[in-house]
């Protein structure tokens, strides 16, 4: 099932994937819901534990609870030490692909393979200091590629543009990748970012800070459509 849903996600061509970090956690089917009805096609999911990132926010019960109330892909960010231990809990629970960060792992090809094995989307991710020639060993065994724009870990922090010459190598170099951006990415950013050649557009704040989700992601989806590719 879940590599139907990593193909919805290649299917969906370049999309808006709200990240639910942001959301009204008392509210989440309300804001399934709302964001169903904005057209969105891939739900992003930021897994925090605390000590990879000093941020913590939530893990099995919530993937789970969302699977129960939506069909659509959930793309799983493992901003976590140890991704192995929580992987196969984390498809269990639901999620269709996963997404570990290689500064966590000693080794990344490993990690890679044995998540595969899980039936999931793999990806791996990279914070904004991490040089692309840390992701040699794994590419070859991955679905797609999360170029953090801001440091893992919080919300609402500002673009840094070294992940458009990340994106633009990558697409040169592996036309067949799934290309995913992180943070800080608003009507301004997602373009470039969009024309570097990036396919998921992973968006918090400028979607959950406004009042009509549907106008907001509108926006983000003309603002691709607009960017010079
Ligand atoms: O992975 C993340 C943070 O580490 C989030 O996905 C990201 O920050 C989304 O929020 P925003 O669009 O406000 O930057
Ligand atoms: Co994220």
């Amino acid at each position: 099932m879940s590599q139907d849903k990593l193909q919805m996600m290649r299917d969906a061509g370049p999309s808006v994937l709200p990240s639910l970090l942001l959301c009204d956690f008392g509210d989440l089917k309300g804001e399934l819901d709302r964001l169903r009805d904005a057209g969105t096609q891939v739900l992003h999911l930021d897994v925090m534990d605390g000590h990879f990132v000093p941020n913590l926010t939530y893990g099995m019960p919530i993937v789970e609870g969302l699977r129960r109330h939506t069909d659509l892909p959930l793309d799983v960010h493992l901003m976590i030490s140890d991704p192995l231990h929580y992987a196969r809990p984390m498809a269990e629970a639901g999620a269709s692909s996963l997404t570990f960060h290689v500064e966590a792992v000693q080794d990344a090809e490993q990690v890679a393979g044995e998540i595969r094995e899980l039936g999931v989307g793999v990806g791996v991710a990279l914070n904004p200091e991490t040089p692309l020639s840390d992701l040699d060993a794994c590419l070859p065994l991955v679905d797609l590629v999360l170029v953090m724009s801001v440091d893992a870990g919080f919300g609402g922090q500002a673009f840094n543009p070294v992940a458009l010459e990340k994106l633009a190598t990558l697409r040169e170099s592996h036309p067949h990748l799934l290309l995913e951006i992180d943070g800080g990415i608003n009507s301004e950013t997602i373009g470039p970012a969009r024309a570097a050649g990036c396919d998921l557009f992973v968006v918090g704040s400028a979607i959950f800070k406004q009042h009509d989700y549907s106008a907001a992601i509108s926006a983000l989806e003309a603002a691709i459509e607009g960017a010079n590719v």
